[in-house]
């Protein structure tokens, strides 16, 4: 029987660089666009030679890439001969030995067995991962939210053309994204389902503290594939979110990890494995959910996507290269960070203490641009709540400032000039609290934080200045195992984030 696993992509609104390091923090909302892994045997039958069999056949599928890719997979050592995809060939090689890892003897027969049938894998990434506005084009349709929602779901990927590079921040990335992490999206869906389908967790069957120690191993194992596969060692904010969904993410000591990348070459895969799952994981995971009445909006400005890793690299060089002005920098980053939490922390509890005129306030605020918002108060609690509006806007402003300056340092575009237009235009529209570049900044989609319905109005400017409004919405969900496959499923992402009026 197939086992489908979904998990979803993110955007990281604060925190991008200084989440690097511990002990800063950063928000990471998870979305409604999500990656599936869809798994079942190859084989119905076994075949009759297949006990004398050291390999194992897989079969990766992804549709969108029209790609289909053959391998070999070694019983002993589970390495596979092939590299097309590193993403899910880590995640496949280390879910296989984390089941040898956890199992005794009696289940790894039936494990065998159960690889001897073959693996067979589909993935299939939301449209929201990708960039459609060429595809858009092509087809003569507006650059609107409308265009974007006809498109059949898990429609084929743009890639981008090789000669497309400016230097270090401008090299584009293999297919045109937007931003949300597919990797992490797909390495995680694909380990939880192999994980379910092998039987080391159950994903579907338990709640709790139960459930939470199950999604401990796909992320561990997630995090630990993404990390090789990527040849380094992020923040995994993103592999974090795929796995647990929105919350405020402190990274794990590297060492964890590092320490690992020099054993692999000596010690048996199941060994190394079973060494990772003991670890002190130290990452940290904070409730985080943007307050009542707020909307998470994207924006694709049309530039087919940043290379994140590149960016990263600049930033660690100037770290070296000037370290009194970059720890200047990240504290006061820091301390932006920090203060746009607390406020629209205060903004959930004063939704939670006040519902009413929490409500009444963000409705009127959502209709006036941000100088207007101190008339909408009438007494204390309502200017309580205006104030905390106003203060998170001073924070990103602080934290885009911040970021502007620490590219500028390190000669990369973290929120290149025609950004910063953009979301200067969009914190002036009415309704609109923030707007900012997620994560590592660059020419990825935007995102902006309405109040009320303001959305709407948003994704009609942008629409006017050529930026496409995504159909992405905050989703707390992390991974999860579905019914059905998505592709026969009438309610895909694409058709039921359709939101725009
Ligand atoms: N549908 C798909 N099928 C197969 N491979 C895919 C699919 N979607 C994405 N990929 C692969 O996943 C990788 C995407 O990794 P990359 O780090 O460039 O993007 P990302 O994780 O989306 O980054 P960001 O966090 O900046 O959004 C690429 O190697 C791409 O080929
Ligand atoms: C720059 C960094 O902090 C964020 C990268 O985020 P994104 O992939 O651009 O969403 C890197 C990381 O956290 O691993």
């Amino acid at each position: 029987m197939a086992v489908i696993a979904s998990a979803p992509g993110k955007v990281l609104i604060t925190g991008g660089y200084l989440v690097l390091e511990r002990p800063n923090a950063g928000i990471v909302l998870s979305t409604n666009a999500r990656f599936y892994a869809i798994i079942k045997p190859l084989y119905d039958e076994l075949k009759p030679d297949s006990w004398a069999w050291s390999w194992t056949d897989l079969k990766l599928t992804s549709p969108q890439m029209a790609r289909e890719t053959m391998y070999k997979m070694s019983l002993k050592h589970f390495i596979l001969h092939e590299s097309r995809n590193p993403f899910v060939e880590y995640a496949v090689q280390y879910a296989v030995a984390a089941a040898y890892a956890t199992f005794d003897d009696a289940k790894k027969d039936v494990l065998q067995k159960l690889l001897l049938h073959g693996l067979d894998i589909t993935i299939l990434g939301s449209n929201d991962f990708y960039s459609y506005q060429n595809q858009i084009e092509a087809r003569g349709l507006p650059l609107t939210p409308e265009s974007l929602a006809s498109l059949p779901p898990f429609t084929s990927i743009t890639f981008n053309s090789e000669q497309s590079n400016g230097g270090i921040g401008n090299s584009k990335p293999e297919v045109a994204k937007t931003g949300l992490g597919s990797s992490a999206a797909m390495t995680t869906a694909v380990v939880a389902a192999l994980l379910n389908y092998f039987g080391v967790v159950n994903l579907s069957s338990y709640s709790g503290a139960q459930h939470q120690e199950q999604l401990d191993v796909v992320h561990v194992i997630a995090q630990t594939a993404h990390c090789m596969a990527q040849g380094k060692v992020g923040s995994g904010f993103d592999v974090s979110s795929a796995v647990y969904g929105s919350h405020r993410y402190v990274r794990f000591s590297p060492e964890v990890i590092s320490s690992l990348q020099d054993a692999i070459r000596f010690m048996p895969l199941e060994e190394v494995i079973g060494e990772v799952l003991k670890r002190k994981w130290d990452h940290e995971r904070t409730k985080f959910s943007l307050p009542p009445l707020m909307n998470l909006l994207l924006g694709e400005p049309g530039t087919g996507g940043s290379s994140t890793p590149s960016m990263v690299g600049a930033v660690k060089k100037w770290q070296k290269s000037d370290p009194q002005k970059s720890l200047d920098t990240w504290k006061k980053l820091s301390e932006a960070n920090t203060t746009l939490e607390a406020q629209l922390n205060l903004l959930s509890k004063l939704a939670e203490q006040h519902w009413e005129t929490y409500s009444s306030v963000i409705y009127s605020c959502s209709m006036h641009q941000s100088e207007k918002w101190m008339e909408q108060a009438s007494e204390a609690i309502s200017l309580e709540i205006v104030k905390a509006l106003l203060g998170a806007r001073d924070a990103i402003l602080n934290i885009r400032c911040h970021m502007r300056l620490m590219g500028q340092a390190a000669g990369i575009p973290i929120e290149p000039e025609s950004q910063t237009q953009l979301l200067d235009a969009t914190m002036n529209m009415p309704g609109v609290l923030l707007a900012g570049v997620p994560g590592a900044g660059g020419f990825d989609a935007v995102f902006a934080v309405t109040l009320g319905d303001s959305g709407n109005n948003l994704a009609k400017a942008w629409s006017s200045h050529n930026v496409l409004a995504l159909l992405v919405k905050e989703d707390p969900r992390g991974v999860s195992i579905e019914n059905a496959d998505p592709r026969t499923n009438q309610i895909t992402s694409g058709i039921s984030s359709v939101r725009i009026a």
